[in-house]
């Protein structure tokens, strides 16, 4: 690909070389920084549409703020491409997301520009006031601090804990709301409708613009006249805007709607908002996909695309390597829809990832018996358990490293209550380019100590269906089915339901010299690497445990009475696991063995593909045929 001409950006590697461009040339900036961000994602897959969304915010927010001594704070961070390229990452930028090239969030190990490591949502606020009491307390006055969160991850309780904590605190502190009226699906609840009505509404804006009119006023006036000026304007706001915004009623000193486009009115309000103290939100408005025109229309899917081409938006390579072969999420949208269908107790649960997880198949057939709830993992879990309290069967499916989020509640809200959940634990393992924010590898190790958890995870696909099938049977509590990113092998996984006893493993293939027990899809890299070994003349026993809870204790007996050498395989942090849980065993029944426990280690593992973090944790299906060879010689 051609890249096209940048003569300003090209003058700017860090923020400093930014504010020495005049005022009038900043929108050719945000235009030569859009372009630069379409043609390096084009050609290097990644988060687009909304990085293309804040280029002018990223623009004015450099040219203003002294990064990074003031602090700048991105909410999950999937929109910072801009700010990347800004803050001398322009000429990595080509290594985004990639092994060992920069990471594709806003890491504080890359940067010093990068105030916080982020990926997962709605940290921003809490941190950020961290930051600013911090500040505070080192008597740091002249320290700003923002965070820039959207309207999705405003939806998150946690964002509200921050803006409650923030209201009496007096912090100096600047919530910028960027507000596009989508997270990756259509954002969804109350909030996402309000934030439209403030938006929209005639008397409201009427209010705010003579606000805003006062408030030009204030900045032009001295220092004395300013302190009556403030006192005039909290109390017109008090009166006019508190009993009809949210933000004011919280304490916040709410600002906007303003046009998140305009980067040069942008600059003005953030410089005139340094001079007001206290917490405070600018109510930013802004377009998904801005300038890409493809990427404005189905936002959706442009949120991270695959390659495409820069001067057309066609799409050059499917997401999937094999696109017959199903992904195991749409096998599990597929099997839940066809469970509804038979059993009308089952209901089905996102937090903000329908089309991730593929419960959008069943929110188009039954919209009243799917829900997605917003970026809210601890309301989804306990909402399940309400629904569970009153007899319904719910799939809640939520990312693995997103039910971090909403371990409480698992424990408090499902498994204590002896109510049927079934968790459909998606993106469990190395989840690839996303790198160590995302990768799902700590839930067997946290479930497994929560008291009547079924805890499983599917060798394939029709595993996964007799799974669900079986969880939905009833009577079950706390059921956790886990299953990776990506597809399996199965093109023909329609299979009729079979009922699968809960702490059954399965053996599936007999040895001598050594057992391997796996646990999950990862077993599919184990009957690789056992292939070849068997052509080499070496017998080696694998055996599916399927269950890490319960445990199928009859195969670890079999196992122990005939195996010096063991080996665990996990797409899981090898603390606490599969593995830990086979060496537990051991103590407890007094055999002895070598175990080799093969997993994720216990650091923490970056972006790569899933290959080559396989390989960099030693279990690719080399890294397999190496350990067993290390037993066996
Ligand atoms: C705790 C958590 N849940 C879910 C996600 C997945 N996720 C990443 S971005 C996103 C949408 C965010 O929407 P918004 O904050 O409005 O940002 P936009 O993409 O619209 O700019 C979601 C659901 C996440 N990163 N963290
Ligand atoms: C930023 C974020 O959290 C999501 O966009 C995430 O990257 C989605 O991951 P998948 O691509 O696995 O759905
Ligand atoms: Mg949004």
């Amino acid at each position: 690909m051609t890249k096209s001409e940048k003569p300003l950006l090209d003058q700017i590697n860090f923020p400093p070389d930014l504010k020495k461009v005049s005022e009038d040339d900043l929108i050719q900036v945000c235009a030569e920084l859009r372009q630069e961000i379409i043609e390096q994602v084009s050609c290097n897959p990644g988060h687009f549409g909304a990085s293309l969304g804040v280029v002018e915010l990223s623009v004015a927010l450099h040219y203003v703020l002294n990064t990074p001594y003031d602090n700048l704070i991105w909410d999950v961070g999937h929109q910072a491409y801009g700010h990347k390229i800004l803050t001398g990452r322009k000429d990595l930028f080509h290594t985004n997301r990639k092994y060992k090239g920069i990471s594709g969030f806003p890491n504080r190990g890359e940067s010093e520009y990068d105030a916080f490591t982020v990926g997962h949502s709605s940290t921003s606020i809490s941190a950020a006031l961290g930051m600013a009491v911090a500040a505070q307390l080192s008597d740091d006055k002249e320290r700003k601090t923002v965070a820039v969160i959207g309207d999705g991850s405003m939806t998150a309780g946690l964002a509200f804990e921050g803006l409650n904590n923030a209201a009496t605190n007096n912090a100096d502190l600047l919530v910028i709301l960027n507000d596009n009226n989508m997270a990756i699906d259509p954002n969804v609840g109350g909030l996402s409708e309000y934030l439209l009505d403030i938006t929209t509404s005639q008397t409201y804006n009427k209010v705010k613009n003579d606000v805003w009119r006062f408030l030009g006023k204030f900045n032009r006036v001295n220092p004395n006249t300013q302190k009556l000026f403030q006192k005039v304007e909290h109390g017109i706001k008090t009166i006019l805007l508190k009993q009809s915004n949210l933000f004011e009623a919280l304490n916040f000193r709410y600002f906007g709607p303003v046009d998140g486009h305009n980067v040069n009115h942008l600059v003005k309000v953030l410089s005139d908002l340094q001079k007001i103290p206290g917490p405070k939100i600018l109510h930013c408005i802004t377009k998904k996909g801005k300038g890409f025109e493809p990427a404005e229309k189905n936002q959706t899917y442009w949120h991270a695309p695959a390659k495409f081409d820069a001067n057309t938006g066609e799409i050059l390579q499917k997401k999937s390597n094999n696109p017959q072969i199903p992904k195991f999420q749409e096998v599990f949208g597929h099997t839940l829809v066809e469970l509804a269908e038979q059993n009308e107790k089952i209901v089905g649960i996102t937090p903000a990832m329908p089309t991730g997880s593929s419960l959008n198949i069943m929110m188009e057939k039954m919209p009243d018996r799917a829900f997605d709830v917003g970026i809210a993992e601890q309301h989804a879990v306990t909402f399940s358990g309400g629904l569970a309290a009153n007899g319904k069967i719910p799939f809640c499916a939520i990312y693995s490293s997103f039910m971090q989020r909403a371990y409480d509640q698992v424990i408090h809200d499902v498994a204590l209550q002896n109510v049927d959940v079934v968790f459909c634990l998606d993106r469990g393992g190395l989840v690839g380019a996303d790198g160590a924010t995302h990768h799902g590898v700590y839930d067997l190790a946290f479930f497994r100590c929560i008291p009547n958890m079924t805890i499983s995870s599917p060798l394939n696909e029709e595993e996964l269906r007799n799974l669900m099938y079986t969880a939905q049977l009833g009577g079950k509590g706390a059921f956790s089915i886990r299953y990776p990113r990506g597809t399996g092998r199965e093109l023909n996984w329609r299979k009729p339901f079979k009922e699968i006893e809960v702490g059954k493993g399965q053996k599936l293939k007999d040895g001598k010299d050594l057992a391997i027990l796996s646990i999950g899809p990862i077993g599919m890299l184990a009957s690789d690497a056992l292939e070849e070994l068997e052509k080499e003349g070496h017998s080696i026993a694998h055996y599916d445990m399927r269950f890490l809870k319960p445990i199928d204790e009859e195969i670890l007996h079999e196992v122990f009475k005939n195996h010096q050498n063991i080996i665990t395989l996990e797409d899981a942090c090898i603390t606490g696991g599969l593995g830990s849980a086979v060496l537990e065993f051991m103590s407890d029944n007094q055999y002895a063995a070598r175990i080799k426990r093969l997993g994720v280690p216990d650091r923490w593992v970056e972006h790569g593909t899933q290959e080559e973090l396989y390989k960099e944790c030693g279990f690719d299906k080399e890294g397999i045929k190496k350990a067993c060879l290390k037993f066996l010689e």
